[in-house]
């Protein structure tokens, strides 16, 4: 769980549009959230953010024509597309309680900002629920009942997720969006999250070597590059390290897109918007004015990138003082080839060239410009970062 920015004093409204939303399906797409405010701990809140998604309008599919193939994957060729309207299972509220064990706690795979993540069982060719231990294994993500903001998340994610196919991103399966209950379904990763591989490990997660790690990072970049590169261009908003889900292989996919937003449009630099994200991740020119570049993701991934060659996480008050924010700490020292020797994860040593390490290090330099324009594109973030993949010489 990250510390998202974010955070609501009331919430009554919300309840009562969703509520509106499915106990009479004509729905009103712009019926959204009303005022609330934020708390310490929080960049800000949200207000008419969501999308307009809707029961009726996200679920196109109806359930007998549902072919998990079709979804999104078999043929999705790496170069990633997006559908014209989301194919997605909906899901009763019964199925999913029938899917989870009923949610029951040794289902949990994790806990979030805005609900907690289950472990659930459907049929690999239907999606259907089945019963526990059989067909395939999923994520099921239940939104808590109070958040508005997991109100929009769901509504994002439908709209954003249930049209994106590639391989770098989580692929989103069905939805259940019934009385007061939201749920997303996705598909399930297996090694769980980059941050959980990186400051959380357990017996179950083994140490990143630099290998996996460029692997994740050259992975992670190409969602972003494809977000980006679409016609509309779609700005993630919240890239850091919990949002990075890896499969069995160790291949990344970036999931959670509930902050996602479409990008600038006639020529705009940026789109003006409420501050929403996870401090230490998001772009200082964000925080600071609303304003969201293209960017301004790839500040955030700078930030991951990081992370994962220090193995230290961005924010971590339990430091000295003076290394409580990572990116003021290691700035300075990342152009300093002796320094950054010092700063790099001890826990891979010897498994990279000093070549390798100081061009990662200058990249991440670069996407952590202040100037959102001195940033690179996320086309060339992945070129320099196969360039220092080509240089590890494998065994
Ligand atoms: N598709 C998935 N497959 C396997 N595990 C998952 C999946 N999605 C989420 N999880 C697990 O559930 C945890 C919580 O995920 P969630 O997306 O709700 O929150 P988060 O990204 O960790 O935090 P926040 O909501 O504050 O950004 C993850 O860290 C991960 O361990």
């Amino acid at each position: 769980m990250g510390n998202c920015l974010m955070s609501l004093k009331s919430h009554s409204a919300a309840e009562k549009s969703v509520s509106n939303m499915y106990s009479n399906q004509s729905t009103n797409p712009d019926t959204r959230p009303s005022t609330y405010t934020t708390t310490s701990g929080t960049l800000s809140n949200t207000n008419g953010e969501g999308s307009s998604v809707t029961s009726s309008s996200a679920g196109q599919q109806s359930q007998s024509q549902f072919s998990a193939a079709a979804s999104c994957g078999t043929g999705t060729s790496s170069m990633g597309e997006i559908l014209a309207t989301p194919n997605l299972k909906v899901y009763s509220f019964a199925d999913l309680k029938s899917a989870t064990k009923s949610f029951k706690s040794d289902t949990v795979l994790g806990v979030g900002g805005f609900g907690t993540v289950y472990k659930g069982w459907v049929d690999g060719d239907t999606l259907e629920p089945c019963k526990v231990g059989t067909g395939i294994m999923v994520a099921v993500k239940k939104l808590n009942h109070e958040s508005v903001q997991g109100f929009q998340e769901w509504q994002s994610e439908v709209k954003f997720l249930g049209t994106l196919c590639h391989p770098n991103l989580v692929k989103l399966l069905g939805y259940c969006g019934e009385d007061q209950e939201l749920v997303l379904v996705y598909e399930f990763m297996q090694r769980g999250s980059l941050e959980n591989h990186l400051f959380r490990r357990s017996s179950a997660t083994e140490i990143l070597s630099w290998d996996k790690r460029l692997k994740i990072a050259i992975g992670a970049a190409r969602g972003l590059e494809f977000l980006h590169s679409s016609e509309k261009k779609i700005i993630y908003r919240d890239f850091k390290a919990s949002n990075i889900l890896l499969d069995m292989d160790y291949n990344p996919k970036i999931s959670d897109f509930g902050l996602a937003k479409l990008g600038p449009s006639g020529g705009d630099s940026h789109v003006t918007t409420r501050i929403m994200g996870t401090y230490g991740y998001a772009a200082p020119e964000y925080v600071a004015t609303g304003h969201l570049y293209v960017k301004s993701d790839v500040y955030g991934f700078g930030v991951v990138l990081l992370e994962m060659l220090t193995g230290l996480r961005v924010v971590d008050m339990k430091r000295p003082s003076s290394q409580h924010n990572l990116i003021d700490w290691a700035k300075p020292r990342l152009l300093h080839k002796r320094k950054l020797k010092t700063m790099m994860d001890a826990r891979i040593q010897g498994q990279y060239s000093t070549k390798a390490a100081v061009q990662a290090a200058q990249l991440t330099l670069q996407c952590l410009e202040i100037e959102p324009r001195n940033r690179p594109s996320m086309k060339e973030v992945v070129e320099v970062l196969e360039q220092v993949d080509s240089m590890t010489v494998r065994q």
